[in-house]
């Protein structure tokens, strides 16, 4: 069981405890470090420490009985940058992409902006570089940001505004480093006089000190000159996708759904290959987090009927256990067995609901056996559960076929998919299959 925050950023906060828990940050004032690349190392420390105390605290904080289990899929929180010129309608379509498909929207200007308002230290520095069309030096961005990400409890966010430019960059690189998975950017393109006219408007009632003539073009300036590079790197790596954010929202949203879409699928994949994990390790408390729990399911252990619940399914968990705990008292190799998703096509009914089928190929000392699967999931809060399954033996091959003289040792401990055969699946899957 996990309590809110998630357990890599749990695990991450404990292990970074023993930082300083001050941050440094630059006088406003301060031409020598303005728009400069601050070394990762100082950063790293500072903010870790922040991100450190945030994630603590979360965890700490959440009240007796509130613990959640979360897939083990899904705990590497998942991140979608989302960056274009101001005005171009990132949190437009974020605060959609939040209501329809369970995203955590964070966007660094709001919480720039209410630290500023909290009375914090740093209110007046940020105050300065938010009137100055400037980029607030990443040790406060980032500490921010970790911190409503360890608040939230969640694994799926939307970063709006951020990485800003390089020193940004490098500051998520030296905190975050691989304990979050950033899937690319969100990139919405539109031209300068449209997103000129759209601030000016909203300036009539945002109360956005920003939001003036003046500041408007100094911030345009630094999108071209800073956020523009960040977008280029991410361009060159493949993981931009870019929206034509000019029409009118409802179809500026539709492109973003297409665009997500990937990013969802690949989620459904995992939620799908977690629960074969699960039940290749007897990991009955892993396998009942990823369902829901009225799933329904048509096996051949039905024989055709269809089963409602997770009752049905424990039972072959807790015989399985027993099973193998009788081997390790008779001295006997321990029953062990693997499963591998061959070709697995997804098919999103809607962002939240997410039909996956494949071949799972089934190894053990028995024997390979294949099964024609199809797992239908829901998301609810960004998090997959599956709803139905439905199997059926698609195919045999005898032990002697498979496992080689002498092999039977690598067999006994279940060995987890490697990274590679699980990024190849998800090639797979996010080919546009014929849906
Ligand atoms: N597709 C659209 N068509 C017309 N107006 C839009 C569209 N998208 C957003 N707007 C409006 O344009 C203004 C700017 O949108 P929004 O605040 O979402 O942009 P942003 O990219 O988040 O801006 P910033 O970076 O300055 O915070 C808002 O008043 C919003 O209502
Ligand atoms: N990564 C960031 C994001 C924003 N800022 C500052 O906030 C201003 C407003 O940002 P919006 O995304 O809400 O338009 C921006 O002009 C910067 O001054 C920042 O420093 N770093």
């Amino acid at each position: 069981m996990l309590s809110r925050a998630p357990r890599a950023i749990r695990l991450a906060a404990r292990a970074r405890t023993a930082a300083v828990a001050s941050i440094p940050v630059p006088d406003a004032s301060s031409d020598a470090r303005r728009g400069r690349f601050v070394a990762a190392a100082a950063v790293s420390t500072a903010a870790a420490a922040a991100f450190a105390a945030a994630n603590v605290a979360a965890a700490e904080e959440a009240p007796a009985g509130t613990d959640v289990t979360t897939p083990e899929f899904a705990k590497r929180p998942n991140v979608l940058f989302v960056l274009g010129g101001p005005g171009a309608g990132k949190g437009t379509q974020c605060e959609r992409l939040v209501k329809e498909c369970g995203f955590v929207h964070l966007s660094a200007g709001d919480l720039l902006r209410a630290e500023r308002k909290s009375g914090s230290a740093h209110g007046d520095l940020i105050a300065k570089y938010i009137l100055d069309g400037r980029i607030v030096p990443v040790e406060i961005t980032v500490s921010l940001l970790a911190k409503a990400m360890a608040e939230s409890g969640r694994t799926r966010f939307l970063i709006d505004g951020f990485p800003r430019n390089e020193n940004n960059f490098e500051g998520w690189k030296a905190v975050m480093g691989d304990s979050v998975d950033v899937e690319g950017v969100l990139f919405y393109d539109v031209d300068d006089e449209t997103r000129l006219d759209r601030l000016l408007e909203r300036g009539k009632t945002s109360g956005r000190t920003d939001d003036n003539a003046d500041t408007i073009q100094k911030r345009f300036r630094v999108f071209k000159e800073e956020t523009m590079p960040v977008v280029s790197h991410y361009d060159k790596l493949g993981r931009v996708f870019r929206i034509d954010g000019a029409p009118e929202v409802d179809q500026v949203f539709k492109a973003t759904l297409r665009a997500v879409a990937p990013v969802v699928k690949k989620e459904a994949v995992a939620a799908a290959q977690a629960m074969l994990d699960a039940a290749d390790s007897l990991d009955w408390e892993a396998y009942a987090a990823l369902c829901e729990p009225d799933m329904t399911a048509v096996e051949d252990e039905t024989h055709g009927a269809t089963v409602c619940g997770l009752e049905f399914h424990k039972f072959y968990f807790d015989e399985g256990k027993r099973a193998a705990e009788a081997a390790k008292a008779a001295g006997k190799p321990l029953p062990a067995r693997r499963s591998a998703m061959l070709s697995p096509t997804v098919s999103l009914q809607t962002p939240n609901v997410a039909v996956v089928s494949y071949t799972r190929a089934v190894q053990s000392l028995a024997g390979t056996a294949n099964f024609a699967e199809t797992r239908v999931f829901m998301a609810h809060d960004g998090v997959w559960r599956c709803a139905h399954l439905h199997r059926s033996r698609a195919g045999e091959m005898p032990a002697a076929s498979v496992a080689p003289a002498g092999s039977s040792d690598a067999l006994h401990t279940p060995a987890p998919i490697s990274k590679d055969a699980l990024d190849k699946i998800y090639e797979a899957a996010l080919r546009p299959a014929a849906e």
